[in-house]
């Protein structure tokens, strides 16, 4: 009997690829600058003034040095004016370092700020969320991309708002001096200008795609040292590499494309000025001759003319680092964008205690939309405590059964229920303090064996920690290990046999005091010992838990209380293992052939 499977799932949120790919309009890019801007306007307004009032100072210098030129002619004495000079630059010099200063903190703090609200954001990330993305892409996203909104949110803000007011002001003493002069000076700059403007979208391109490269660098590193053993046992080493240079390669040439479209922008910035300068210097020059202005006047001009090099340098720095900096958190935004979980730690301790009651109730489950279904509707009903083991053929969908139970997963229909409670009214913390998860692979993460036990359970006393090694048989490795508890166990416990790993993970997982214990049997052969240690362990714990376990083994199946046989997503039956041998023939099959061939 097929099932129907529901048109349009529940559960299901279609965000498969949305986030990552998703573009971002010039107006969500400017908003999300600015949710990181805001905090420190008030600073950066500081910093600004700063800027403008060191900006000022320069202004002034050309003013001087008119009245010095026009005293030349005098006896009038020009110490006066040459202090003032001094002055003049020492006292805007100080101002301008200060706000230079007061910028680059807050820049500093706006990276602080991103970097904090995504390393927030990615470790409370749903399953299926990762699983879509690059794990070390998300992480470059961190390393890198914050890195360059350093600029933007401060320099970039302060150098287009310095440089657009210092511009202005530069235009309207030159428009003092000489309307004919400036409408040439603008003239150029305008044409100039122009060309500038359709330059700029180039270097935000870029860099973005320079900043993806940055991230499949790391991603194929990920994938590389996720599998060092692998890697070099496959002698993939050179191919490998090969792919991360190709990528380093990549980022090389869209960061060469980038800084070529940069360096066009700065160099028309004193291309437009010298044009501009050979211009007011030839009509200049014959204003100059037909007395329409004096020698002092065109002196001042050509120093405003150059004093507008910084501003609009400050302009085109302002709007490029804008073009980078956009490209960073448009893949920021992208990645915060990505569906979170609420984890927070309910206020009040769970009430129940003993073994936890699990069910299913026709639970039709796919991972993501286009894919085939997993569970076609799937019941059982386990009141705990005692052993169940799910058995079946690869694929039949038994590890799915824990991805459910735990959440990492939503069920696309019917019930997923935990003390007959749907799994969606639990809150996931609280859900997820009642179960305790053993993965096939039993991972172990590089630290000392104690932080390793603890990660479930920090709070946990020497006691519950010496109780649950003696559970798993880990007493006597500890006991022999040179710094015991302390020993460091490598990067992902590599230097733990896979037998201790295992333990390890169930220690871990009992020190949690499930009330559910979920255990994945590792598929590898284990030695006698630790195959005996393992069935003893669970056997005890299911005595007052409720444990499921996806079993590879006939020992394991032969000592569960009950034995849930799976098929393609179905329940095909259930009971004991006597009396499934003698009822179901899959399960007979499977008992012969399939089990690891250990002791029953
Ligand atoms: N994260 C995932 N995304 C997409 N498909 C998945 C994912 N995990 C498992 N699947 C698919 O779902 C099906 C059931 O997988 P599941 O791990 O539940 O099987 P299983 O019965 O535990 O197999 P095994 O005994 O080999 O561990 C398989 O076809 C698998 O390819």
């Amino acid at each position: 009997m097929t099932k129907k499977e529901p048109e349009q799932p529940a559960h299901e949120r279609p965000t498969a690829q949305r986030p990552a790919q998703e573009r971002l309009s010039a107006a969500e890019t400017w908003r999300a600058l600015y949710r990181y801007f805001r905090p420190h306007r008030w600073v950066v307004a500081l910093g600004a003034l700063c800027t403008l009032i060191g900006a000022a100072t320069g202004l002034a210098q050309p003013l001087a040095a008119k009245a010095l030129v026009d005293r030349l002619g005098s006896d009038d004495s020009i110490a006066g004016i040459i202090l003032l000079l001094t002055a003049l630059v020492v006292i805007g010099t100080a101002i301008e370092s200060v706000g230079a200063y007061v910028l680059e903190r807050t820049a500093e703090s706006v990276v602080l700020a991103a970097r904090r609200t995504l390393i927030g954001r990615l470790l409370r990330l749903r399953v299926p969320e990762v699983e879509r993305t690059q794990p070390g892409d998300l992480m470059s996203r961190i390393t890198s991309d914050t890195t360059l909104l350093r600029a933007v949110t401060t320099q970039s803000v302060v150098s287009a708002v310095a440089g657009g007011l210092t511009f202005i002001a530069t235009i309207v003493m030159m428009g003092l001096m000489d309307v004919v002069l400036l409408s040439v000076t603008l003239g150029v700059i305008v044409l100039i200008g122009g060309a500038v403007a359709l330059v700029m979208p180039k270097i935000a391109q870029s860099t973005e795609r320079a900043q993806e490269a940055v991230g499949t660098i790391s991603t194929a590193l990920e994938r590389a040292f996720g599998a060092f053993r692998t890697l070099k046992a496959s002698g993939a080493e050179a191919r490998e590499t090969a792919a991360v240079q190709a990528a380093a390669q990549e980022a090389w040439r869209h960061g060469v494309r980038s800084a070529k479209w940069q360096a066009v922008a700065w160099s028309s910035v004193g291309f437009a000025v010298q044009v501009s300068f050979l211009a007011v210097l030839g009509i200049g020059g014959a204003r100059v001759a037909s007395g329409a202005i004096s020698v002092s006047t065109l002196v001042a001009f050509l120093l405003f003319l150059f004093y507008l090099i910084d501003p609009v340098s400050r302009l085109v720095e302002g709007v490029s680092q804008y073009q980078v900096g956009s490209a960073a958190i448009a893949r920021i935004v992208r990645a915060e964008r990505l569906e979170t979980e609420d984890v927070t730690e309910p206020d009040r301790r769970p009430e129940r205690t003993g073994p936890a009651a699990v069910a299913f109730e026709d639970v039709t489950f796919r991972y993501r939309e286009g894919l085939p279904y997993v569970h076609h509707g799937v019941s059982f009903d386990i009141p705990g405590p005692g052993m169940t083991a799910f058995v079946g053929p690869s694929g039949a969908g038994k590890t799915t059964v824990f991805g459910l139970l735990e959440r990492f997963y939503d069920a696309t229909g019917g019930r997923v229920l935990v003390d007959g409670r749907d799994v969606h009214e639990w809150p996931l913390a609280e859900l997820r303090s009642v179960i305790g998860y053993v993965e096939q692979d039993a991972p172990v993460l590089a630290g000392t064996l104690r932080e390793n036990l603890l990660f479930g359970a920090p709070g946990a006393t020497g006691d519950e920690i010496q109780d649950v090694l003696v559970r798993a048989r880990l007493d006597t490795l500890v006991d022999r290990l040179p710094d015991g508890l302390e020993t460091l166990v490598g990067h992902r416990g590599s230097q733990l046999s896979g037998g201790e790993r295992q333990r390890v993970a169930i220690a871990r997982a009992l020190l949690r005091k499930p009330r559910l214990l979920l255990l994945d049997e590792a598929t590898s052969q284990l030695d006698a010992v630790n195959e005996l240690a393992l069935r003893d362990v669970v056997a005890e714990v299911s005595q007052e838990v409720t444990v499921l376990v996806v079993a590879h083994r006939l020992s394991t199946v032969t000592l569960a209380d009950r034995i849930v046989v799976m098929d393609a997503g179905r329940v095909r039956a259930s009971g004991t293992h006597d009396e499934l041998v003698a009822a179901d023939p899959l399960y007979g099959e499977l008992a012969a052939t399939q089990f690891l061939a250990t002791p029953a």
